[in-house]
């Protein structure tokens, strides 16, 4: 007779007999299958350009011990010496850099290609499935949401909370008169101050000491994951678990997330005690929909950005011909959880913080870069400075009324200016994507396998002479109409291009427009650090490791009658 413990005994034996070699079958089909992937990788990328590779880390050393700053000049050393594809393994993984606009239209263009790459799973503690990460059908539908709540007639309510967020910034700024003084910090400010008020509807007057700690808190986590793009050590999970900062984005995201989902979670209450009294806010169709005859003039009156990125006409043109002009004002997360609560979306409370988290920082570190780069190279280059103050003179002489939304359409050499800062210092310099299938690119019919990171080099795109008559040269006549109309439309590409291209575009340019006229109709800038003297840092955001240096004298409200405005 056998005891319980003899059977038990049994079983187990059992059980590791048949458990063992399943797992060493397991792992052994696992690792074939990866071999095989490998090898396939490796067949294809042995046909592509680039530099020798060691056994086991590929390049990897190449990157070891480089600070982000001398990223950018290697980065641009391997295109000059491959070309404009040149691959690069990192361990196993294969990388393969892009800068042929031809190129890039084939997948930036495709409605395949639309995953992210691994680097961007840094985001997603904070971001969750958000927007920029998320990808499928879940992409697909919430895209379809989103693009809707940034139609012009709500950018356009949005047009005074630009201008009193900028004019309290010019306060902000007044101490730092004569002073040289990093202009960055309070360009993040006041883009944050925007953002909370736009996507989230916490005003000035609304915001308790929660708001700021959010601010500062969205701040310090763009700078955590900063940290662990370039710290190579950092990118492993397991030791960043180890890491201080593992402690602080922790402590960070219990603030952004508090913030967030309280918000939410107030708002949604308000908004059900109005609809049980009958009080129901515009639906984005009403907003977005109804012609204002008031306002007919300027629906035809398009801006200059328009022409320049009608090449790859997305989901943000759809019916802007309608336009509405000044409505009430909704928050991002107000028409979001209206849509939620009528039906016309199926999206979760969860869901919606992710998007809002993810407005909160795709809007704001880029538009706080762009806005930066822009006064620096104003305080560089002054002959064009006047141009654009003399322009602004025009709009508004001495006074110091708010911009309408018709006076931006008249800031036409700013608008310039601005993208020809986004040519030159694009705030994201580069974009990634992970292949799911085989794709065939213009130059010379090379093969991309599945598995590949992509990474389109928009900076250097950006840079390339073919498009760009002396491209390292500050010029905004790079964006008059007669230079624009046949250039290629991907070889600028500051907010990407194609079904993933940057939602919040027409809301930056606005922005920008609003932001920088008013800081310009109050300071002059001079900037002592001359553009060769700019030290990038290779980052998922360009920024400068020297700082944004900048001084600011008070502006005389004359216009300077030696130049002319094109
Ligand atoms: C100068 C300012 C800006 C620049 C240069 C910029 C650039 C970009 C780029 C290049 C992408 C594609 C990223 C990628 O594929 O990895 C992107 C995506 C995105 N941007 Fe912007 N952006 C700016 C401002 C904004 C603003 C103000 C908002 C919102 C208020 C915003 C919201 C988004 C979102 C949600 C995405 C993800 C879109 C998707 O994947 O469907 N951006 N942006």
């Amino acid at each position: 007779m056998t005891t319980l413990v003899e059977e038990t005994e049994v079983t187990s034996y059992n059980t590791r007999l048949i458990f063992y070699p399943l797992l060493f079958l397991a792992s052994s089909i696992w690792i074939l299958y990866r071999w095989q992937q490998r090898s396939r990788l490796r067949e294809f990328a042995e046909k592509l350009p680039g530099p020798a590779v060691v056994p086991f880390l590929g390049n990897a050393l190449l990157v070891l011990r480089k600070r982000p700053s001398e990223l950018v000049q290697l980065g641009l050393e391997y295109g000059e010496k491959f070309g404009n594809v040149v691959r690069v393994w990192l361990g196993n993984n294969l990388i393969v850099f892009l800068t042929d606009p031809n190129d890039v239209e084939v997948i930036l263009n495709s409605q395949v290609h639309i995953d992210k790459a691994y680097e961007y799973k840094f985001f997603k503690p904070w971001l969750g499935e958000g927007l920029l990460i998320s990808t499928g059908d879940k992409w697909r539908s919430h895209r379809k949401m989103i693009a809707p709540t940034f139609h012009i007639n709500i950018l356009k309510s949005f047009v005074g909370v630009f201008n009193q967020n900028s004019k309290n910034v010019v306060e902000k700024m007044r101490p730092e008169i004569g002073k040289e003084f990093d202009v960055h910090d309070y360009m993040s400010g006041v883009t944050v101050d925007i953002l909370l008020e736009t996507a989230m509807g916490i005003t000035r007057q609304t915001q308790d000491a929660s708001g700021f700690d959010y601010a500062m808190a969205v701040m310090k986590m763009c700078d955590i994951i900063h940290q662990r793009q370039y710290k190579l050590w950092l990118r492993f999970d397991a030791l960043f678990r180890l890491s201080p900062f593992f402690k602080q984005q922790t402590k960070l995201l219990d603030i952004i997330h508090g913030l967030t989902n309280k918000v939410i979670k107030n708002k949604k209450q308000t908004y059900l005690e109005n609809k049980s009294k009958g009080v129901i806010p515009p639906t984005l169709e009403e907003l977005t929909r109804t012609p204002d005859t008031n306002d007919s003039v300027l629906a035809n009156d398009k801006t200059l950005a328009e022409d320049v990125f009608k090449g790859y006409r997305d989901d943000l043109d759809f019916n802007d011909e309608n336009d509405i002009g000044e409505k009430k004002r909704l928050a991002f997360l107000d028409l979001m959880l209206e849509s939620s609560q009528n039906g016309t979306n199926n999206i979760s409370d969860h869901e919606i913080k992710e998007e809002v988290d993810t407005i909160m920082f795709e809007g704001h570190d880029t538009t706080a870069a762009g806005s930066s780069f822009v006064l620096c190279l104003l305080g560089v280059h002054k002959e064009i400075q006047q141009r654009v103050y003399n322009e602004l003179y025009e709009i508004f002489g001495d006074s110091d009324r708010p911009a309408t939304f018709a006076d931006t359409l008249k800031m036409k050499y700013l608008e310039r200016v601005i993208l020809e800062s986004l040519r030159m210092y694009p705030p994201v310099p580069i974009i990634a994507r992970k292949l799911n299938r085989d794709v065939t690119i213009a130059t010379k019919n090379y093969v991309l396998p599945a598995g590949t990171t992509v990474v389109v080099g928009t900076f250097k795109i950006h840079r390339n002479p073919e498009y760009y008559k002396d491209p390292n040269t500050f010029n905004p006549d790079n964006f008059l109409p007669e230079n624009t109309s046949n250039r290629h439309y991907y070889s600028y590409i500051p907010f990407s291009a194609g079904p993933r291209s940057c939602v919040g575009r027409k809301y930056a340019i606005l922005e920008l427009k609003i932001l920088l006229a008013t800081v310009l109709r109050n300071y002059k800038v001079t900037s002592d650090v001359t553009e060769e003297q700019f030290k990038l840092q290779a980052d998922i955001i360009l920024k400068r490791t020297d700082g944004f240096r900048l001084k600011i004298e008070p502006r005389q409200r004359v216009p300077t009658p030696t130049t002319v405005v094109a």
